[in-house]
């Protein structure tokens, strides 16, 4: 496959991030060299295909990749940059302000390293969840600095490019405030619905649906990994957080007050305001396009999710997206199917023809 980097590219740390940037790498036929502190999860990186073991007498590398926890990133940048000074380093840490900071107070040369931040990832840590794709069509953050040359500069372009994302250019200041909203708050707002269900009865957590589900998912996310992230955001994080208590307390007051006159208002005005701001949010590749959903019933046989797909492509109609609910105890589960809004009608006919229960 044709790539951008020339290699070899030094990975350090090859946890869930490390690793799917080595798989992705490779795929592409670039030269990876895998380092980490814990032996086993740089051999287990290693044989899950995501590039070779480093060695002593390894080739100089041309970029060096840190993907290690926040808190050592940047005394683990400053010795590869020592180490290689050769090499352009970058790191891939959710938070961009303190690594710089530090890197200047260690004195390390920042005229070759620049900061960066796929925006991708999973609740899952560890080389065995890594996958090659994690970054394809995602955004990539390059948090910028006045140290560093625009040509050094590019070849974290490259890297990106290479792992099929989308590079964004902010300053280290931009980039963490923007991450406390879309990313480190939502961490949070998951992570306190979820706390609520610790105490919950069984017959209750049974009737939990894709609701619940959408809103809980990253709770299941590192909390040692997490205390590092919010602890170095904490300043952004904690403003985000006051304007969500604010609202927070103006839902709590509508509802205390339900029945008088205004409160129907207040509570309508903040389903409407969340109405408007997912609206916002960028779809598939950027867009700003809507979708339709068609709701399917899919029965809890072998391969019947994959007769699904076959005849959904047969019918002409391409797949945008695809969710499945599978409720506790129930035969079947409910595949919510994704299309261009002109190609809904269609596909619900095709479907229905073809023996489909098609929900809604
Ligand atoms: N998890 C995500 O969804 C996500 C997404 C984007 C960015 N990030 C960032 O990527 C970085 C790595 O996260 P991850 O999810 O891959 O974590 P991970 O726990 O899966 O992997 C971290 C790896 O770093 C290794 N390590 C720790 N200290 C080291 C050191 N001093 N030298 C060498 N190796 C060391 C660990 O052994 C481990 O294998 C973090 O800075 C995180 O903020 C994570
Ligand atoms: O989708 C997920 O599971 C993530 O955890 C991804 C996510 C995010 O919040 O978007 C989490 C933290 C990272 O710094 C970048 C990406």
């Amino acid at each position: 496959m044709p790539h951008r980097l020339q290699g070899p590219v030094r990975i350090v740390g090859t946890g869930l991030l490390g690793t799917s940037i080595g798989l992705g790498l490779t795929a592409r036929g670039v030269d990876v060299q895998l380092a980490d502190a814990s032996p086993s999860q740089a051999a287990l990186a290693a044989d899950y295909g995501a590039g070779r073991l480093a060695t002593a007498d390894d080739a100089t590398p041309q970029l060096i990749v840190v993907a290690v926890p926040p808190d050592v990133t940047a005394e683990v940048v400053a010795s590869e940059l020592a180490r290689f000074p050769q090499a352009i380093v970058t790191d891939v840490a959710s938070v961009k302000q303190l690594p710089l900071t530090q890197l200047r107070e260690l004195g390390a040369d920042v005229s070759r390293y620049l900061g960066s931040h796929p925006m991708a990832g999973k609740e899952q840590s560890g080389a065995l969840a890594g996958t090659g794709d994690l970054f394809f069509g995602r955004p990539w953050v390059i948090a910028s600095h006045d140290d560093i040359s625009y040509s050094s500069g590019s070849l974290i372009d490259d890297l990106i490019l290479d792992l099929g994302a989308v590079p964004i250019e902010m300053s280290v200041v931009e980039h963490d405030r923007a991450v406390a909203l879309v990313s480190h708050v939502p961490q949070l707002a998951s992570t306190l619905v979820a706390s609520l269900l610790q105490e919950a009865p069984f017959e209750s957590l049974r009737l939990a649906g894709g609701g619940l589900r959408d809103v809980t998912r990253v709770a299941g996310s590192d909390p040692a990994l997490w205390m590092q992230i919010l602890s170095a955001n904490a300043e952004a994080v904690t403003e985000v957080l006051k304007q969500l208590r604010d609202s927070l307390d103006g839902v709590i007051e509508a509802l205390d007050t339900a029945g008088e006159p205004g409160s129907l208002r207040a509570i309508a005005g903040a389903l409407v305001e969340g109405n408007q701001g997912v609206a916002r949010l960028p779809g598939k590749h950027g867009t700003h396009t809507k979708f339709a959903r068609t709701l399917v019933r899919v029965d809890d046989r072998p391969g019947q999710l994959a007769r699904l797909f076959t005849d959904i492509g047969d019918a002409g109609v391409n797949l945008e997206d695809v969710r499945i609910e599978h409720a506790e105890g129930a035969q079947f589960g409910v595949a919510e199917v994704l299309v261009a809004l002109d190609a809904e009608l269609e596909l619900e006919a095709a479907l229905t023809e073809l023996g489909w229960k098609v929900l809604g």
